[in-house]
């Protein structure tokens, strides 16, 4: 797998397009895509339908400036519809196989085209159930379920079987769908992944994962698609659909927290901004006598910045990131993660020398990198490192989308604040709690009751069940101990 050092693995990218020039269309995947590459760097892939309903694709293993390199695949990539994806994977191998969109030949006269951002709960049951019914998978993802289901249909026409394959599939899931005709977006029941329309002045609709891809192609933002939506985009405009009306949204904050971009919006929510605010309501619960607010980049400086607003303590730009992060075949070892890590931060020694530091993060998975950065603080001269994190302590497994490791590599659900403060040499330790995080977002939820958003990482109430995944989930959280009343993390110490 080539990929950068990360400690929280993406989701993926969706970019679909429909309407555009015939000889544009591939090159805007590209743009969208690009712009969505930090959502997955595993591979990438563009599907083109012509006007005669013929298929061309081209998909790859690595970054989207790896994967259309040559500037020739283009040539092949003709026609007014389209789909492309960045993959992380969450589900099977990591190999070209799983590398989307997925092709499918329905009938003569239909064939289609999928791509996926999320991860299917009940998808070991659904494979098992297809195989004895003779499906025949070219992939041992999850995201190929949709499609096989599709195919399986009784029911005539594709939307009808579309939406009775989408009751099937259980967990988090926003899908880009393209037909010989149509572009079709649908998002699971919760809404766990975000999902936007827009249009250009030519005339040509967009659906992709975040706004920041709508920007790329001069794109006008026009709305979120909703839980449990089809929105169906052909030669009548926009229309939609529900394959179900039992929805209720639950965002992954982890989405606002770490996952997007800041110049992204989501549900009409500034992802910058509700980092900002993360930040300022983190000082507020966490305060702390000290010379400078630094943060650690890229992710938490929208946090740090808020953070500085929030406690008057001037903000600095105490560490860099090195633009140029060696992409190397990461094994999944401890000391290959603290050699990443210490190749992509450095610290501006007269920022924090002779200084009582406040050190700014998003958050904490294994503690690799606070302690490897109290650690570069201190050597640089730093009098004190207070080290506060701008979401609340990550202590449960995330199973709709985020790759997060198992519960039991989660520092968090290990150890309480202090032993954790310890752990990683800082001379404090604080975290957001789960109320000022939804405070911090403050969605406007229009779809039921409730924050609008999925805690669950940090609170362990999924908001749905979790199918395949239970029993395995129950054992380590009984193991853990992670929801004895008083196992509950204090938030700061
Ligand atoms: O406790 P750890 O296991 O070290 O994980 C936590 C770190 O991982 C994430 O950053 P990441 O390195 O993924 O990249 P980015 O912030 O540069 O995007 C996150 O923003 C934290 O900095
Ligand atoms: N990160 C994702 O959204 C991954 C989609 C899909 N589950 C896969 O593994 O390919
Ligand atoms: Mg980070």
């Amino acid at each position: 797998m080539l990929n950068e050092v990360k400690s929280l693995n993406e989701e993926c990218g969706l970019f679909g397009i429909w309407g555009s020039n015939v000889n544009e269309t591939a090159g805007l995947i590209h743009d969208g895509l690009h712009s969505l590459q930090h959502r997955g760097q595993e591979g990438a892939g563009i599907v083109v339908t012509d006007d005669e309903y013929h298929i061309h694709c081209h998909r790859g293993l690595g970054l989207v400036s790896q994967v259309f390199a040559d500037s020739h695949v283009f040539d092949d990539l003709k026609g007014n519809i389209g789909i492309g994806h960045v993959r992380y994977a969450t589900a099977g191998s990591h190999g070209i196989k799983n590398i989307q969109p997925f092709t499918f030949h329905l009938d003569d006269f239909t064939d289609f085209s999928l791509a996926h951002n999320g991860n299917l709960t009940n998808a070991d049951t659904l494979k098992s159930i297809l195989k004895a019914k003779g499906a025949i998978f070219n992939s041992d993802s999850d995201s190929e379920i949709l499609g096989q289901l599709i195919k399986m249909s009784k029911q005539v026409k594709f939307i009808d079987r579309l939406k009775e394959a989408l009751r099937q599939i259980k967990g988090g899931f926003a899908f880009i769908l393209s037909t010989g005709n149509e572009l079709i977006a649908a998002l699971d029941p919760n809404g766990f992944r975000p999902l936007v329309i827009g249009r250009r002045n030519d005339g040509s609709y967009v659906v992709c994962s975040e706004t920041c891809a709508l920007d790329q192609v001069n794109a006008t933002y026009i709305r979120d698609v909703k839980p449990g939506e089809v929105v169906i985009i052909n030669q009548n405009g926009i229309t939609n659909d529900y394959f179900t009306k039992e929805t209720h949204l639950s965002i992954c904050s982890m989405e606002y927290i770490y996952f997007a971009r800041p110049d992204s919006i989501i549900h009409n929510v500034s992802v910058h901004e509700a980092r900002m605010r993360m930040g300022a309501l983190c000082a507020k619960e966490n305060p702390i006598a000290a010379d400078v607010v630094i943060g650690v980049p890229n992710s938490s400086l929208s946090a740090a910045l808020g953070y500085s607003q929030g406690s008057g303590i001037p903000y600095d730009m105490g560490m860099i990131k090195s633009q140029y992060v060696a992409r190397t075949f990461i094994e999944p070892t401890q000391k290959k993660r603290e050699r990443g890590v210490s190749m992509k931060l450095s610290v501006v020694r007269s920022v924090v020398k002779g200084k009582k530091v406040v050190l700014v993060d998003d958050s904490i998975v294994r503690g690799t990198t606070s302690k490897y950065i109290v650690k570069l603080l201190k050597d640089a001269g730093a009098k004190e490192v207070h080290v506060r994190i701008a979401s609340p302590a990550l202590r449960f497994p995330c199973f709709y989308g985020i790759d997060i490791q198992t519960t039991e590599e989660l520092i968090a659900a290990n150890h309480t604040v202090n032993e954790i403060k310890d752990i990683i040499g800082a001379n404090s330790l604080g975290y957001l709690s789960v109320a000022s995080l939804v405070k911090a977002i403050n969605l406007k939820n229009d779809h039921g009751e409730g924050s609008g958003l999925c805690t669950s990482y940090f609170d362990g109430q999924y908001p749905t069940p979790l199918y395949d995944y239970q029993s395995q989930f129950d054992k380590s959280a009984k193991k853990l101990g992670l929801y004895e009343e008083d196992n509950y993390i204090e938030r700061s110490i």
